[in-house]
């Protein structure tokens, strides 16, 4: 028996998870899977550490179910992975709030702090806590630990976190948090090995996943990003808006008399590209697939605003040296690359269309003034680092 971590992931449309193998300092990966398209089509795949197959299985039944969606994974784990002894979990948790800025060990008044943040991220907290009490009860000796999602852009200026409010919100922790940290905090991790000329420069990173996001990394650390007290500022995604003329909810709470639960639907599971394209989809691959004129509209805006939002951050970096694109759609989807670069030509971003096609790391040419990669994320690798660290 070989002592090992489990890691569990739960994104907007999507449960990850993965096993390592405890060696020596640093985890080994030892198989990795995902429930992906929870709330529509369930879908459970896996892979060993060498990227051979293990499982493919549907069920239908289940969408939307997430709790009997993650008994399926913890029954599969159990059944495949009979040669490891879990010695711990880890878990991503999206918020941590104003004083949680490193991965930590449960405890109770943990979860209780965990609880009181689920309205600020509606969507994942619910999700990020649920495997955590289920885990305890089955295994109350299990050490488990939780890396945050804000945690990363704990560097980020004092101006970048600042709303326009009076300054008394701010004292009670309504200010710019950021998310998609562990992503971010992987891709710096993996610049410094890969491009270190990068890391002393301007970057840009695409986190385009369900839920994405952008983050300035200025020398390799978070000065400025996209989401901000919530994960539904900045860009458009899967099922949410992104920012938003505030003056639209006084309207809809106004003068269409919208319940306050409706409107965390229609910010949360009925905008984006779900909303923009008709509600054909939310999955990008679906509406790249589609020839429908809304679909390609719903595609349009958000590389539009990908590109608009890249242009601020610009101007908080002070220009740009690299651009990185990274999750589902970033790592996969050549099109909304090739949408975005074209918009950030004036920057100087010149991409090679066959190496962008091709999925490649580097996709820009030799006189490209932006360095353009393509760099798989990790969140997992990550996850299993801290709760190493931790434990
Ligand atoms: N081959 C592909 N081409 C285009 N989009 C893809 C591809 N594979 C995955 N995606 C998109 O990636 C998104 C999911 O990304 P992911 O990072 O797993 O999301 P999350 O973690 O937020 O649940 C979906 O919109 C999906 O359609
Ligand atoms: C914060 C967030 O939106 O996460 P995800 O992309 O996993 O939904
Ligand atoms: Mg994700």
């Amino acid at each position: 028996m070989t002592d090992a971590i489990l890691t569990l992931n739960a994104g907007s449309s999507s449960l990850k998870f993965a096993l390592f193998a405890i060696e020596g300092a640093s985890p080994l990966l030892a198989l990795r899977g995902e429930i992906e398209e929870i709330d529509t089509a369930p879908r459970l795949t896996a892979k060993d550490a060498t990227g051979s197959a293990l499982v493919d299985q549907s069920w239908p039944e289940s969408a939307g179910d997430f709790q009997s969606l993650f008994a399926k994974v913890i029954g599969w784990i159990e059944d495949h992975a009979d040669n490891y002894r879990v010695v711990a979990v880890g878990h991503r948790v999206v918020h941590g709030g104003p004083d949680h800025v490193g991965p930590e060990r449960v405890t109770p008044d943990l979860l209780t702090v965990l609880d009181s943040l689920t309205p600020l991220a509606p969507l994942h907290e619910p999700q990020n806590i649920a495997p955590i009490r289920a885990i305890a009860k089955l295994r109350p000796d299990l050490p488990q630990v939780v890396c945050f999602d804000t945690a990363f852009h704990h560097t980020m200026p004092v101006v970048a976190r600042r709303l326009g409010l009076p300054r008394e919100y701010e004292a009670a922790g309504v200010r710019r948090y950021g998310f998609h940290g562990l992503s971010y905090e992987y891709i710096s991790r993996r610049l410094s090995e890969t491009a270190p000329d990068l890391t002393r420069g301007r970057v840009i990173v695409a986190h385009l996943g369900n839920g994405a996001s952008l983050c300035a990394l200025h020398k390799n650390e978070s000065i400025d990003t996209t989401m901000g007290f919530s994960a539904l500022d900045g860009l458009m995604m899967g099922t949410r808006p992104g920012n938003l003329d505030p003056g639209v909810i006084l309207h809809l709470l106004q003068q269409r008399g919208m319940a306050v639960a409706e409107l965390e639907d229609l910010l949360y599971r009925r905008s984006g590209l779900r909303g923009v394209s008709g509600g054909i989809a939310s999955d990008m691959r679906a509406l790249l697939a589609s020839t429908d004129i809304h679909a390609a509209e719903a595609v349009e805006l958000f590389c539009y605003r990908i590109a608009r939002e890249a242009g601020a951050l610009v101007s908080s970096l002070g220009g740009l040296d690299g651009l990185i694109f990274t999750a589902g759609i970033g790592e996969h989807a050549p099109r909304v690359r090739e949408l975005v670069c074209r918009r950030l030509a004036w920057l100087g971003v010149e991409l090679d269309r066959d190496a962008n096609a091709r999925n490649a790391e580097k996709i820009c040419t030799t006189a490209s003034r932006v360095e353009v990669r393509v760099i798989a994320t990790d969140e997992e690798a990550m996850i299993a680092r801290h709760t190493l660290e931790t434990i």
